[in-house]
């Protein structure tokens, strides 16, 4: 028997241990697990027999209380211990199908042996000798498999830094407890299983990457100080794969102070969530709390407009008639800009001293405080308050006036009306609480005038209570038209300072006034309008949240970025983006420079990934070459086929070329046609429905990631990946404006095996730019 064989063999022997050990501890969990499920059903069955009920005075209602209170807490510690079980269960399951992928052979400084350590998924401790049969891949020692190749290596520990040399790295692939593969290797991460992993198919759910995680991957996963950390990085370098197994790192090492509630990921739209659902499962922990930025803005603005979503503006500006879109995107380039937050911080500042816009406010449809009231007393506070703390001010004295105004109702004739017509129940209640009032004031029940009082005070209070409310939530604020009104004053002096033409500023003014006065608010002043609503009501923030981690943070502006930052003051950001993927041109896309701005002073880290592992080499030298800085890509080196650029005389041809490819292609393949638009998509999905293959059509309304043909517009095809992927036209006439040449290479860039793209006519100039042998070319003859 070879070296290699005899290796095996004994691996392969210790693997069939330390799985017996596993069932034998698995079927213990069950039986635990079992006997802790029939005593909460037993609890919840007996629930009320074993609490002692007596509601005789409130001394035995105390106790009544007290003891439910016990029984509450008994079972909800045995449903806690259930879930506990449960989760232990499934990770062992797991691990007896995959028991690890890694073993590292290390020698600690000033120690003899060279000892070796098993990597997986979750530990594994042996209850008869307490020693780790299999280590967590995010325990400490175990980031000597990601950062070193054998040698000199050090590891951090939470005492201190262990130092040693690092004699074996092996990696295995197992499944149902049998090795399928294994390889020695001296580099970081051996190649071998890298590119076993990359050449399998795509499938509709992300994957996690724990066994062939590269050292730049790692720092971002085990990133620790920054207080922002930005990841920049290529299209396919893994960056959503960083985030998540970063996710699972931060829940594993402070698991007793953070839980996935406290961690909330935005993401780019809800399909994406439904493709990353399984990444952290599968490595045992709860998921995050995922967003997007749109739900977000939905849910706070959607009672007051049609909120514009950033793909409907996306459409629009791909679609519209060109001077149409061309005045939308002036309108939405600056808006999303920095100079567009100098006009809005100089707005705050006008405001401070004149502006603000007040409503009436109202008591039975009479005008009880005047909206110049409100103004008068809000401008005779020192101005040195800030605006917010002015506001806490005049609601504070809106109380005020409206307590004296409802002394003055008191006296009104129609109280007594409003006291004959209370209901029973009203009656009642209102009585109950009298009683209460009357047993700590020592008033005689009988006193009929003084019931009539109280009651008129409550009527009166009740009635009050919507004023009161209104005034709470600040709805004496007329938010909508302190936003217009920055569109209608003269801004003249401003325009010295940024860049923008006042014909552009007047035509930005009227489209936004316009959009604002029908109830829509487009995309690009959902953001600026929610920065500054908070700016002058106080930020609504949320302190719970530790860390936020942002995907596809090209998309973002600064204004988005600020305000997050405002939102989540208590929390570590996590910004991963790529620049060549910033497909929302108008959005003047500066690369990270903004949001390091916003967090001046504190600490911040910047990692790059040049490495592309998504795509074959192939497909990564055709679509690196369409970028301004093309070496800067760097393939994983994966063989396939070279991307086929193909011409067809008519859209209909390139319909039937289609169907060709999709009859003869592989049935377990996920394969997309990716076009620009989604009005492109339908017209697509209409002509290849009568082929009578299953073809799904995805539009941003999907929320799940569908299997086997997908047709998506290039736009919502981000951060998703396919087998193949089928430009449906890569003509001159619909990619040929330089500022598509992002959302071109978005959507190429989602192919990880095959990449084919059709057109008709004049092929697109990127595809011109990119050297002949980087592609197969069929044209026509
Ligand atoms: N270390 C790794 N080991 C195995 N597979 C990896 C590794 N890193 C990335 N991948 C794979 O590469 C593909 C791309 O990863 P991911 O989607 O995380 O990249 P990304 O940078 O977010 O891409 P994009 O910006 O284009 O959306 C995925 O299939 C992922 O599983």
């Amino acid at each position: 028997m070879g070296q290699f064989e005899e290796d095996f063999h004994k691996e392969q022997s210790r693997i069939n241990d330390v799985v017996k050990k596993m069932k034998i501890d698995l079927s213990l969990l069950e039986n635990q697990s079992s006997t802790v499920k029939s005593d909460i059903i037993e609890i919840r069955k007996n629930f009320w027999e074993d609490v002692t009920v007596n509601m005789d005075d409130a001394v035995e209602a105390g106790e009544t209380a007290t003891s439910i209170k016990q029984q509450a807490e008994f079972l909800a510690e045995h449903e806690h211990r259930h879930k506990h079980l449960d989760r232990d269960k499934k990770n062992l399951k797991r691990l007896i199908h995959t028991p690890y992928f890694a073993r590292i052979d290390f020698k600690e400084d000033g120690e003899q042996e060279v000892e070796s350590f098993y990597l997986g998924i979750a530990s594994y401790l042996d209850r008869e000798t307490d020693e780790f049969l299999v280590y967590d891949w995010r325990a400490p020692i175990s980031s000597l498999y990601y950062d070193y190749s054998l040698g000199l290596a050090k590891f951090s520990a939470p005492a201190g830094e262990v130092c040693g040399e690092l004699f074996l790295k092996r990696q295995f692939i197992i499944k149902d407890s049998v090795i399928e593969g294994m390889f020695d290797t001296g580099l970081t991460i051996g190649d071998e299983l890298l590119k076993e992993v990359l050449g399998r198919q795509s499938n509709t759910q992300m994957k996690s990457i724990v066994a062939t995680i590269q050292k730049e991957q790692n720092k971002i996963i085990r990133n620790e100080k920054g207080k922002l950390l930005i990841v920049q990085g290529a299209a396919g370098s893994g960056k959503t794969s960083a985030a998540l197994q970063r996710v699972a790192f931060l829940l594993y090492k402070y698991r007793e102070s953070l839980n996935s509630e406290e961690i909330l990921l935005f993401s780019p739209n809800p399909m994406f969530n439904g493709y990353i659902r399984n990444v952290l499962p599968e490595l045992g922990e709860e998921n995050m709390q995922q967003t997007t930025f749109q739900q977000y803005i939905e849910h706070v603005l959607a009672d007051k407009f049609a909120v514009e979503d950033a793909f409907s503006q996306m459409e629009y500006m791909l679609t519209a008639r060109e001077d149409h879109s061309e005045r939308r995107r002036i309108s939405a380039n600056f808006k999303s800009s920095s100079n567009f937050k100098v006009i809005v911080d100089k707005y705050l500042h006008y405001l401070s001293k004149q502006g603000l816009i007040f409503n009436d406010i109202l008591f039975a449809s009479e005008i009880i405080i005047r909206s110049t009231d409100i103004y008068n007393y809000f401008y005779s506070l020192p101005s040195e308050l800030s605006i917010t703390n002015r506001l806490l001010l005049v609601s504070e004295w809106l109380l005020s006036e409206v307590k004296k105004r409802e002394k003055d109702e008191i006296k009104k004739p129609w109280v007594e009306e409003e006291i004959q017509y209370l209901s029973k129940e009203e009656y009642q209640f209102y009585f109950q609480k009298l009683s209460k009032q009357k047993r700590f004031s020592q008033d005689t029940f009988d006193d009929y005038e003084r019931e009539q009082q109280l009651l008129s005070k409550y009527v009166v209070k009740r009635k009050m209570s919507p004023v009161r409310k209104s005034i709470k939530t600040y709805q004496f604020l007329n938010f909508k038209e302190i936003y217009m009104q920055m569109f209608t004053l003269d801004m003249s002096t401003l325009f010295k300072e940024i860049s923008i033409s006042e014909s552009d500023w007047q035509e930005i003014c009227t489209f936004t006034l316009s959009e604002l006065n029908s109830h829509r608010i487009p995309y690009e002043d959902a953001t600026p309008y929610l920065y500054l609503q908070e700016k002058i009501e106080g930020f609504r923030t949320n302190t719970r949240v530790k860390y936020v981690f942002i995907d596809e943070a090209q998309d973002y502006s600064k204004f988005q970025f600020e305000y997050i930052k405002n939102l989540f003051p208590n929390a570590r950001f996590t910004v991963l983006g790529d620049i060549n993927q910033a497909i929302y041109t108008h959005q003047a896309y500066t690369g990270f420079e903004g949001l390091e701005e916003l967090f001046v002073g504190e600490h911040i880290e910047k990692i790059i990934l040049n490495r592309s592992y998504r795509s074959t080499k192939q497909i990564i030298e055709f679509t690196s070459a369409m970028l301004e800085n093309k070496n800067e890509i760097e393939p994983f080196n994966r063989q396939g086929n070279k991307p086929q650029i193909i011409q067809k005389r008519t859209a209909n041809e390139i319909i039937s070329g289609i169907t060709e490819k999709l009859k003869i292609s592989d049935s377990n393949k996920t394969i997309a046609i990716i076009c620009k638009t989604q009005k492109e998509c339908n017209i697509v999905y209409e002509k290849l429905k009568e082929s009578e293959l299953n073809i799904n059509l995805i539009t941003k309304r999907s929320n799940q990631f569908e299997e086997g043909i997908v047709i998506i517009p290039a736009y919502l095809a981000k951060g998703i990946e396919f087998d193949m992927v089928i430009i449906c036209n890569g003509s001159i006439s619909e990619y040929g404006n330089d500022e598509l040449r992002k959302l071109f290479y978005t959507a190429c860039t989602r192919a990880m095996h095959e990449l084919i793209i059709y057109f008709t006519g004049e092929v697109s100039p990127f595809i011109k730019e990119i050297p002949k042998e980087l592609y197969e070319e069929v044209l026509l003859s």
